[in-house]
Order: structure tokens, then sequence, then C-alpha cells
């Protein structure tokens, strides 16, 4: 059975007719030399067929919180099972979505565990805020994500890009894709965020980053205790010293661009500049510093994961990466591509719309319900836990066609789904990623960029996902580069 969904009309394609008729090519490219039953299927990650104790959800969570996930969610759109006294409701349905993140929104506020994990580093940022500091933080940051806010930042993303196929074709044997994903997404929101600011050890700034974002993705099973909010979470004296080194240099920074006339155009400068349109209000220094702090943890490793993901589904099917090339080839030839091309790269943008569906860099969110309501009807109450399972959404059987296999096309203007919260690497209603234009930008233009320069071959056979917060390759993302 397809998409009961599909009737509901209406996400309007953003592409041009121009842009169609590229797609239009390139998807016929990529679809006409093969049948669908050759396309490439990676092992999907299974879970649960059977309830667990407490005891062992606690040890599966720690391990890889994919393997809780039950079985019948990829058939069904939710199940509801106890929780501590409570109940947990797992959502795997677009009209499910759409209840909790859209329709009853009021009623839910992000899990106390991954507020736990996020606030020390992040504080009371756009990330983990709720209520009004939230709608102020939103309403003031909303316009730096404008798209001729983003377009700018293409050729930063091309410079990252080029950096990264050439690091890729230095590799003795196969390339360790995941490493080199995350240095180039990293330098994109370093430059994107400071610009070419001086004044700071670039080096130790993102060592202390790397310690941080260890730090936020660690669950100990101390967190698993429901303790009160208030109650602080252990951080390591490493975390520590880290985000006293991240926390000066976002402070100095802060300080120099305040002394100069003109605050610039890189991120820094718009959240210096940035006001409330209700109230005027410009962001404190603290805001600043822990809105650059979230940019960076929120921004750069799914970015990194989103193209780790899309190069290894393109390394097992050379048909998508010939496609690949000839878009790119049509749009910017031998150069790199600028704002204006890159939202022409349609195909692209289906591949890492179609890798997206298959890995989610967030595979599952969780919500607490902060006051009664129900969920399509179903019950809920006070306390109850939602988990969102984008992967089994993405994957669901009554919903997409041969769920497991690697088809850009189902992107196609043609093909795409219909209902809004079918496919939502990017989460949705009011607390969607805000984001979305700058990753996809990046993401694009990156793969793009790989795609067109180097031949890609898998190194060894299948690639196992563990979710340590994103959805990361178990053991790293070996593959093989040759030059075209
Ligand atoms: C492929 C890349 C990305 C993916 C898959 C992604 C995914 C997500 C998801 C699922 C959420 C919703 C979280 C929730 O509702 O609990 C979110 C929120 C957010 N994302 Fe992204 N994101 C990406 C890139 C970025 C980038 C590049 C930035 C910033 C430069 C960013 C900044 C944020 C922020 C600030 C929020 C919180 C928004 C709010 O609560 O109002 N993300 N992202």
């Amino acid at each position: 059975m397809l998409s009961p969904w599909r009737a509901k009309a209406s996400r309007t394609p953003c592409t041009g007719r121009k842009e169609r008729n590229l797609a239009s090519a390139t998807s016929a490219l990529s679809r006409a030399v093969r049948p669908p039953d050759a396309l490439f299927e990676p092992a999907a990650s299974r879970g649960l067929d059977a309830p667990v104790s407490l005891i062992e959800t606690a040890r599966l969570m720690r391990a890889n919180p994919m393997a809780i996930l039950p079985e019948a969610l990829f058939d069904t759109p939710r199940l509801t099972g106890p929780y501590l006294g409570r109940k947990v409701h797992e959502i795997a349905g677009p009209e499910h979505m759409q209840s909790v993140l859209q329709d009853n929104v009021q009623a839910w506020r992000k899990s106390p565990l991954i507020l736990r994990m996020l606030t020390p580093i992040l504080g009371d940022s756009i990330l983990t805020a709720h209520g009004e500091s939230w709608k102020r933080q939103r309403r003031i940051l909303q316009p730096a994500f404008a798209r001729r806010r983003i377009e700018p930042f293409a050729s930063l993303m091309a410079r990252a890009g080029l950096n990264a196929v050439e690091r890729l074709l230095a590799s003795d044997g196969p390339a360790e894709v995941h490493g080199v994903m995350n240095d180039a997404t990293f330098q994109v929101i370093e430059q994107a965020l400071f610009g070419e600011a001086d004044g700071f050890d670039r080096g130790e700034v993102r060592a202390a980053i790397e310690v941080l974002l260890e730090e936020i993705g660690r669950m100990r099973l101390s967190d698993l205790v429901p303790w009160p909010e208030w109650t602080p979470r252990y951080m390591t004296w490493r975390a520590r010293k880290a985000r006293g080194i991240f926390r000066a240099a976002a402070d100095s920074q802060i300080a120099r661009r305040r002394a100069q006339d003109e605050p610039g155009e890189d991120f820094l400068g718009l959240l210096l500049n940035a006001r409330d349109a209700d109230t005027g209000a410009a962001l404190s220094d603290r805001d600043i510093r822990d809105t650059l702090m979230t940019f960076i943890a929120a921004g750069h490793e799914t970015t990194a994961i989103a193209l780790t993901w899309a190069l290894y589904l393109v390394a097992n099917d050379p048909v998508c990466q010939d496609a690949l090339r000839a878009e790119a080839d049509a749009v910017y030839g031998a150069g790199e591509p600028d704002a204006e091309q890159s939202a022409r790269l349609v195909y692209a943008r289906q591949v890492i719309e179609e890798a997206m569906r298959l890995y989610p860099p967030a595979p599952i969110l969780a919500r607490r319900a902060v006051a009664d309501t129900d969920i399509c009807g179903h019950p809920v109450r006070k306390g109850d836990v939602a988990l969102l399972a984008f992967y089994c959404l993405h994957r669901h059987r009554t919903l997409w066609a041969h769920p497991d296999r690697f088809d850009p096309d189902r992107f196609s203007p043609e093909r795409r789904p219909r209902h809004p919260y079918q496919f939502m690497p990017f989460g949705g209603g009011p607390r969607a990623c805000i984001g979305t234009r700058f990753a996809m930008q990046e993401a694009v233009i990156v793969l793009s960029l790989i795609a067109s320069r180097t031949r890609i071959t898998p190194a060894h056979g299948e690639v196992e996902p563990v979710m340590q917060v994103t959805l990361r390759p178990k053991g790293g993302m070996p593959l093989r580069f040759e030059a075209r």
C-alpha cells in the first residue's frame, strides 16, 4: 500500500522552469539505464520485536538508542508502552508528527534528558529555551537566515568543498570520509560565524569545541534518572576547561567587533546588528555567545553526517555519480558553483534529500507532555513522553515504495512526498531547524563538487548507523576516491 496521505496536496516545489527541465534530464539519466530493482539497498537498522526490561532499555539507550525502536513502528504510525509510571508514545506517522510538533505544540516541551545534556554548554539558547525566551530569540535570529543572507556564503562553501576534494584524493588508500566532512563543515561554520577574524587561536578553539561536542553527545547512566530540573549535570574538568576557552574566545571577538564601526556581514556581525522587530531590543553579549556555540553544535556535525551518508550511497551507485557529474558539467562546468548555480543543482539536492531520508542526521527527537493532550485522538497525560522516530517515518512501509532502496528520483518534482510531515530531517512546526537553507546550500555544493571531480567506490562492506545524538557511521566511513 502506498501513501494514504498522497492525495493531501501541497508542498510547492521551489524549482523554476529551467531547473525542472534539468531535473527531469538528470533523473531520466539515472532512471533510464537500470531497472528499479538494480537500485542500491543498504542494510536497514531494525529494532526490537518484543518489549524488554527497563534496565535493558537503559543499556540499549546508552549504546545505541536506535536499538530501542520497535520493529512494528515501520508498519504502524503509533505505539504506546509504559514508562516510569507514565507512558511513552513512539510515533512514525505524518499526522501524528504534525499533532505533536504543530497542532498541539503548546502541550509539549523538549525532553528533560536532552536539555540536561545541552544546557550546561549552550545555555538558554534558541535550541534549549522555551516560552517567551525562545520566541524572542527566534524572532531576532530568523532574519539572519533569509535567502539573501545565506547566498553570499556559497563561495566559502565551495572553497571548503574543494579542500575536501584535495584531501580525499590525497589519501593513501581509503579516506575516512566522516572526518573529512566534519573538517569541511567546521571550516564553513567557523568562517560563516567569524569571517576572517584574527585575535584568537583557531586550533585551540577548534579543539575546545570538539571536547564540548563530545560532552554533549555522551549520555551517562545518571542522565537517565529523572532528577528535578534544577539539579546540575556533572561535567568533566576537561569539558569545563574547554567551555572556558570557547567562551573567552567568543567574548573577545564580540568585544572587538563592538569596538568597530561596521560589525560585518558574517553571522557575528548579523547577531550584533539584530534587533527584535517587536521591541527593538538587541541580543546581550551572553545571548550572542550562546548562539554562536549553538550554531556550531547544531549546524556542523549534522551537515557533515548528511554528506557522509550521501557519499556512501553514491559510492555504491555509479549511475547516480554519472548523473551528478552531468548536472555539474551542465550547470557550472569546470569552475565552482555560486549561489544562483547551486540553486539549479536539483539532482544533487534530490540525492541529499534521499540520503537524509535513509539516514536522518537527527533520527529521533523526544518531547515530554506538560499538559494533558492527545495525539490524533489517542489520549496523552501530562508527564508522558513522545519519541518522534523520523528513522521509522522515513522508511515506513505504508508510506514509501521499497523504503530501504536508495532512489533519489523519489524527490523529483513529480514524485516528491506531498504531506509536509512525511519527510522531516529538519523537524517541523515552529521549532523546525532555522538553518535548513544554510545546510542545504552547503550540502548540495560540497556533494556536487566531490562527485564531479572524483570517482567514488566503497572500501569495505556495509556500514551500520549508530546514534550518538546524530546518526553516525559505526567505525567510521572509509571510501576510495580517484580523480576523474
Ligand atoms: C543537515 C543539517 C541539519 C539537520 C539535519 C538539522 C536538523 C535539525 C532538527 C531536526 C531540528 C529540530 C530540533 C527539535 O525540534 O528538537 C533543528 C533545530 C535547529 N537547528 Fe538544525 N539541522 C541542520 C543544520 C543546521 C544549521 C546549519 C544550523 C545553523 C547554522 C542549525 C541550527 C538549528 C537551530 C538553532 C535549531 C533550533 C531551532 C529552534 O528551536 O527554534 N541547524 N535542526
